[in-house]
């Protein structure tokens, strides 16, 4: 197939807690995406928060508007051949809820993925100390803690990264694109 004429974007959404995996996992599938001649972007929670969502905090109504951003940026680029991958939290799901409605309205396939780590291995990783400042008194708010998150009750896939390696999970996602012919 020529990827640069008529290639099938897609949004691929990685949710779950903070350390759960999401960025490792997205620039694994992402590399090997690239490595296929495919297009792809990864939209990363920190990065956009640092422009296109700078001065948004962690509230409820920030977090929607940030997973909103996100949301249609991946979609615009999905919609036009790119394989958008999305390692964010988005917590809520009448947010997720509504990032997919926006996909569907353009018929751009949205995949969503459960990065389904249990918050005690996510908290012993602790990759950027937040557990830790959470634990000591110094972050309030935190995902998974003293925060909400809400399960995705049907992903196309859930993954156990507790038992698997970084490549494992990524492989895992690489499967269900396949199954939809999207690579
Ligand atoms: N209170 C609190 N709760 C959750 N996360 C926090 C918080 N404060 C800072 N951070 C850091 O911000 C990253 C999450 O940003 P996201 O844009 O993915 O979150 S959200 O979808 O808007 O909820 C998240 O990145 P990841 O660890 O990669 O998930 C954290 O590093
Ligand atoms: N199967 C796995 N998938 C993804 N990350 C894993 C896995 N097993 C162990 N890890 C480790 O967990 C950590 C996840 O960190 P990160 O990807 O930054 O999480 P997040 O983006 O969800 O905050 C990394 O140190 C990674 O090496």
């Amino acid at each position: 197939m020529n990827h640069t004429a008529k290639a099938q974007g897609a949004t691929i959404w990685l949710t779950g807690l903070p350390s759960a995996g999401k960025t490792t996992i997205a620039r694994i599938l992402a590399g090997r995406l690239r490595s296929e001649n495919h297009r792809v972007e990864v939209l990363d929670g920190d990065e956009i928060r640092r422009f296109l969502s700078a001065g948004l905090g962690f509230s409820r109504e920030d977090r929607n508007t940030n997973v909103q951003r996100i949301g249609l940026v991946a979609e615009v680029l999905a919609r036009n051949g790119v394989l958008a991958v999305v390692p964010v939290i988005a917590p809520y799901a009448d947010s997720r809820e509504a990032v997919r409605k926006r996909h569907e309205a353009s018929g751009t396939p949205y995949i969503e993925v459960h990065v389904a780590t249990p918050v005690e291995v996510c908290a012993e990783r602790d990759v950027k100390g937040l557990y830790a400042r959470q634990a000591a008194g110094q972050l309030t708010g935190l995902t998974g803690v003293d925060d909400p998150y809400e399960p995705p009750l049907d992903p196309a896939v859930a993954l156990k990264t507790q038992g698997e390696t970084p490549e494992e999970s990524a492989n895992a996602v690489y499967a269900v694109l396949a199954e939809r012919g999207l690579v």
